[in-house]
């Protein structure tokens, strides 16, 4: 099933720089590896916001709460998900 996902983060300036760039790096090693197993297709950049716009490939509503649920940004985000199907013009 696919999914859009929209991720918008905010992180509060009372998290300690380090620690925040922590979370973004284990963030970053955890989408990687859903990229390489197929299950988070595309992520792009929202420009001028720190905010993207993703497609996830995944079995059910419950695989996709799961790995959005142990984003390590996850308290830090606002989610926002659209589910997706065919869409007649398409070739
Ligand atoms: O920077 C973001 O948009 C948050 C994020 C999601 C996956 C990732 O690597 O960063």
């Amino acid at each position: 099933m696919l999914f859009k996902v929209e991720m918008t983060v905010n992180i509060p300036a009372s998290l300690p720089a380090e620690q925040a760039e922590a979370i973004k790096a284990r963030e970053k090693a955890y989408s990687q590896r859903l990229q390489r197993e197929g299950k988070w297709l595309h992520i792009w950049r929202v420009v001028g916001q720190y905010a993207n716009v993703s497609i996830f490939d995944v079995a059910d509503n419950q695989e996709l709460h799961t790995l959005l649920t142990e984003l390590p940004l996850y308290p830090y985000m606002a989610i926002t998900v659209q589910p997706l199907c065919a869409h007649p013009s398409a070739i």
